[in-house]
């Protein structure tokens, strides 16, 4: 028989008939659909570009992603064309539908052991190819499981799937924060050290809990919590009292990929040796047991569909009742997610007065943090708060949140802070102004206040703060640092909501819609710029460079502005200071400085040019003139640094040459004083 991939399919709208609507995403809509000219049934991915937020590269990526893997276990497009201003994606039919949506509609408790073994093993063979090839998924869940009616499986959604060799320059580990927070593993949250490969090993093993449960851990909680308790927690796993029906071997399996080391989580080719693998079933058990009996996908999907628009209703009346409780926690995530305020308040009302208390959580182990020994970052601050019994410490908790990631994140050497400043667009007042109680409050414990202390520097640095500024502020977020703060620290400025339409899907559960604005533009988007040369070698670059907030699909997706792979902050100033003998550091040092420096102006004329781009915007929607002087002066300010980065660049210029000079000079003179000595000694002899 002709295999899928030989036959042609065909590159135009009209050889396909639209059916049924049987999925939704971030950034798209899938159909079943007729291949008129094949006759054969297939899936259409509709992604519409005016909506992908200018994010067309990671498209393209996916759609080239999808069109090059060439493994069972993997959903391959057919091929893809545009059609108006959409994408279309033309893929296999997976009438099962994905395991999430399985899960919602017959198993909301999760799946038997059996079901589960085929599940994770196949999946486990789609990620030993992409792995080998260079690939991470890097969005590994039940949702992106799909089914057919004969038990096959595949993974699919390359949406955020990244190429490891991307630049060309076989990179190891990226520096992009890209995911879904319930199953995104704690190293890309943190954005430390980048992550690589096993960052999917954790979401597999997040995906296996939830196969197993029913739901993701965490997934009842918002995206901000959850990343709080992903970093601060003991990583979940299955409980041996609890999860009874559960082999050791699967308890054991998911425990070794939830280790918040990456090190010391196996590959995936390792884990398909796992005796838990070992009698695991033929696929067609599958079209035996939870495919059995399903009705049609399309049908399903409508189902959930009104389902979920219930669920959101009932927590809109439910808020309505809790005003009071749940206003602050919405308010402030207005702040600090730029969600719509809608969404918000039916978020709120979703954290429940009682809601899964840690020990309620089976999946979760244990409320101390361990990220101290597995990921070498002090967190000191454990999860204390947030271990009260009583609905009211709850809701405490819950407002408590932002200054509680703050804290945790404090530990945390800048780059996370800002990856995570910029995934959350906080600005300083909004969080200040928001927060219940005073920050110095807070930072009542001395050493923590120490700690925040030494980091209070950079980060104000990073933010394009004086040193007036800088000095004597222990808080991070302290008052007088937000009380003239009207920027953001990243990415964007202004709230995604008000000119592009979002959906934010905060877990497999839930998902929000926000209301559609006309959009030519991502103005949310980044004040994104490539360093062309390597700033990772120098605080300055490495602080100047960071922090670009790409985009949000409904997922964090923070992406580092330069994605080389980064080593350990160098200390400028002691390079430069260090009294080396060799000549060549302090000018290596000086050039990197003003490198980094060029950039920084660099970036800063493109922030500049956004910053006069959003005005002029808002000049002509709003009919009021804006003055621009401002941002002129300040304009020429910048070229009067520019100028004198330049001139600076050209003495140091002079004086290498000059220092090479006298170098020179002096190994002369030094020859012939050695010359003069030698012969002066055969003289006395
Ligand atoms: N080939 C297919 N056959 C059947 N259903 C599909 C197929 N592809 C996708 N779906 C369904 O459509 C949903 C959305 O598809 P997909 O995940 O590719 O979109 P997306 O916008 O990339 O989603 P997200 O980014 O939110 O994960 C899936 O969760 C799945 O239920």
């Amino acid at each position: 028989m002709e295999k899928a991939s030989e036959r042609k399919y065909p590159l135009t709208a009209n050889d396909y008939k639209l059916y049924e609507e049987v999925g939704e995403g971030v950034s798209a809509t899938v159909y079943r659909a007729l291949c008129v000219p094949l006759n054969e049934i297939v899936a259409i991915k509709v992604l519409d570009l005016e909506k992908c937020n200018n994010d067309l590269d990671g498209v393209r990526r996916e759609v080239q992603t999808m069109i090059l893997i060439d493994h069972p276990n993997l959903l391959r497009a057919h091929c893809s064309f545009t059609a108006g201003h959409n994408l279309w994606v033309v893929m296999p039919y997976m009438a099962g539908g994905s395991c999430l949506h399985i899960i919602k509609s017959a198993y909301p408790e999760g799946f038997d052991e059996p079901v589960i073994g085929i599940l994770l093993r196949e999946v486990l063979k789609a990620l030993v190819y992409l792995h080998a090839h260079g690939h991470i998924h890097r969005d590994v869940k039940a949702g992106n499981i799909l089914l057919d009616t004969n038990g096959a499986v595949k993974l699919a959604d390359f949406g955020v799937a990244a190429c490891m060799f991307d630049t060309g320059d076989r990179q190891r580990s990226r520096n992009t924060f890209v995911g879904t927070p319930c199953w995104m593993a704690p190293e890309v949250m943190q954005q430390l050290h980048g992550y690589d490969f096993k960052a999917d090993i954790w979401s597999f093993g997040i995906t296996a809990l939830e196969l197993a449960h029913g739901h993701a851990p965490f997934s009842k909680y918002p995206p901000m919590k959850v990343l709080l308790m992903t970093l601060q927690n003991a990583p979940p796993g299955l409980d041996y009292e609890r999860d009874k029906r559960f082999s050791k071997s699967f308890k054991e399996l998911v425990a070794a990929c939830l280790v918040k080391d990456p090190k010391k989580r196996p590959s995936a080719e390792k884990l398909l040796k796992h005796s838990f693998f070992k009698n695991t079933r033929a696929n067609d058990y599958l079209s035996r047991t939870i495919l059995d009996d399903l009705s049609p996908l399309g049908e399903r999907f409508r189902t959930l569909k009104a389902k979920e628009a219930d669920i959101l209703l009932q927590n809109k009346a439910l808020y309505e009742d809790k005003e009071h409780l749940s206003q602050q926690e919405y308010i402030r995530g207005i702040s600090a997610w730029n969600f719509n305020l809608e969404d918000l308040k039916n978020q709120a009302a979703l954290i429940q007065d009682d809601p899964i208390s840690h020990s309620e959580d089976s999946s979760v182990r244990g409320e101390h943090s361990d990220m101290q020994n597995d990921v070498g970052s002090p967190v000191d601050k454990v999860f204390s708060q947030h271990s009260h019994s009583n609905a009211e410490c709850q809701l405490e908790d819950g407002l408590n949140d932002i200054d509680d990631l703050e804290d945790s994140l404090a530990a945390f050497p800048i780059k996370p802070l800002q990856a995570l400043k910029g995934c959350f667009d906080v600005c300083d007042d909004d969080i200040v102004a928001g927060s219940p109680r005073s920050r110095d409050s807070v930072h009542s414990d001395s050493e923590q206040q120490s700690q925040q202390q030494s980091l209070t520097g950079p980060v104000n640095r990073e933010a394009g703060r004086d040193d007036a500024e800088d000095s004597g502020q222990s808080s991070l977020l302290s008052h007088s640092v937000a009380a003239d703060c009207k920027k953001f620290f990243s990415g964007s400025l202004l709230q995604d909501n008000v000119l592009s339409p979002k959906k934010f899907i905060g877990d497999g559960d839930r998902e929000y819609l926000q209301p559609r604005y006309p959009a030519e533009r991502n103005y949310s988007g980044p004040l994104q710029h490539r360093q062309k040369t390597d700033f990772s070698k120098s605080i300055v670059g490495e602080e100047a460079s960071e922090g670009a907030v790409i985009e949000r699909r409904g997922r964090f997706k923070v992406t580092s502005a330069d994605q080389s792979p980064k080593g350990p902050p160098t200390n400028c100033s002691s390079s430069i200071s260090g009294g080396s003998t060799s000549q060549a550091i302090p000018t290596l040092s000086a050039a990197i400085v003003l490198q980094s420096l060029q950039g920084i102006s660099q970036q800063n004329n493109m922030q500049r040019e956004e910053i006069i781009r959003l005005m002029k915007f808002v000049e002509q929607s709003s009919g009021n003139a804006i003055d621009f002087s401002e941002i002129t002066h300040s304009s020429m300010k910048e070229q009067e640094l520019q100028a004198q980065v330049f001139q600076m660049q050209q003495s140091i210029g002079s004086l290498v040459e000059e220092l090479q000079r006298l170098k020179t000079k002096n190994s002369q003179m030094e020859r012939k004083l050695n010359l003069m000595l030698k012969k002066e000694d055969r003289i006395q002899e």
